[in-house]
């Protein structure tokens, strides 16, 4: 059974004078235990209130929300304050992108840890400062007896976000979500918490959600990626075929966005052209239509459903792009192929 089933999940913002927002639009996926799920698309696309409604972190005025969230058999969506706290420090955990504004700035780090610890488990404090360290020294902070008592503007970029990850850890959460972890640090800090992402979770076979806008972050770590477009899902798929074969014109833009080594001759980036204030609205057509290089006349017409091909693949699109042979390769596939 799935640890997370979230199903037709909507959620809709009303605006004083204005039309409503719908921020995502009937959004069905599943994270298994131990297994890393992606939530990829560009920004605006719904990726963060997703997240945020699943740890029931929502303002609770001007949402509407719908569809059903359930953690381990337990609909989230509804529940009382209080459950969804007990269960939110106790199962669920969130890194958030900005270490700064995340972690308060008058306090050491090594209590703001072992705080965690002492609020959900019950610790005493000397037993939890103690763990804090532990935990500081698993998430690569070098020196932790002398880092337990800095603030967090006397550490780098990259140990604040280490030291909001092990805060993470510290209930030993069975479902981990990590809304772009990576995009306030610079390339080789980005690769070093995207391994020790991957380690933690091969380690403690906790679940991941990622939400990033940059496929490249999913490439090493996701083991299937949902491709967010205007609220909804327009792929789904694992990530060595989503790599190897985007079969929506959207990810087919993402991925050939990014910038690689290996691009066949001839073949140029081809980044996605305008923006998403080209969209036009779900009921009217394909919300992507405006910005597709694949549209036909019936994508301004009809919304797309979404199909599941035999190998699991969800594809919402018209017009998917045609490929008979793969002509991407993904990262893994070349560390695999060349040691
Ligand atoms: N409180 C709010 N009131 C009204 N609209 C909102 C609110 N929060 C988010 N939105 C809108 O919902 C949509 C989805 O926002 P969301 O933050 O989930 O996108 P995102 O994909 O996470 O983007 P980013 O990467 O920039 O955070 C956007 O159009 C956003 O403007």
């Amino acid at each position: 059974m799935a640890l997370l089933e979230v199903r037709d999940l909507s959620v809709v913002f009303a605006r004083r004078g204005e039309p409503p927002v719908t921020a995502v639009d009937g959004i069905s996926f599943d994270v298994e235990p131990g297994r890393t799920v992606g939530l990829v698309g560009e920004s605006g696309c719904g990726k963060s209130v997703t997240s945020l409604t699943i740890m029931g972190l929502l303002p609770p005025r001007g949402a509407e929300v719908s569809g059903s969230v359930r953690f381990d058999g337990t609909e989230l969506l509804g529940l009382p304050q209080r459950e969804l706290d007990q269960r939110r420090g106790r199962d669920l955990g969130m890194v958030f992108q900005d270490p700064l504004t995340s972690l308060n700035p008058v306090v050491p780090i090594g209590l703001q840890v072992a705080e965690v610890i002492e609020r959900h488990r019950g610790t005493r404090r000397r037993a939890a400062m103690s763990e804090a360290r532990g935990l500081l020294r698993r998430v690569g902070i070098p020196d932790p007896d002398r880092r337990l008592k800095e603030y967090p503007h006397q550490l780098s970029g990259g140990m604040r976000q280490r030291a909001l990850i092990a805060m993470a850890l510290a209930c030993r959460p069975r479902l981990l979500i990590a809304d772009e972890p990576t995009t306030a640090l610079d390339v080789t800090i980005q690769a070093q918490i995207l391994r020790l992402l991957a380690a933690l979770v091969a380690e403690t076979g906790t679940a991941l959600i990622m939400i990033t806008h940059d496929l490249g972050v999913v490439a090493g770590l996701c083991d299937e990626v949902n491709v967010l477009y205007a609220g909804r899902v327009v792929e789904r798929a694992g990530r060595h075929e989503l790599f190897a074969r985007p079969r929506h014109p959207y990810t087919a833009g993402l991925l050939s966005s990014i910038p690689r080594l290996d691009v066949p001759r001839g073949q140029r980036l081809t980044p996605i052209r305008g923006s998403v204030a080209d969209n036009i609205p779900w009921d009217a057509g394909c919300a992507f239509c405006p910005r597709c290089p694949n549209a036909l006349d019936v994508c301004d017409q009809r919304p797309p459903e979404p199909g599941v091909d035999g190998a699991g693949r969800l594809l919402r699109c018209h017009n998917p792009v045609r490929q008979t042979s793969p002509v991407q390769t993904s990262p893994d596939e070349r560390r695999r192929r060349h040691g």
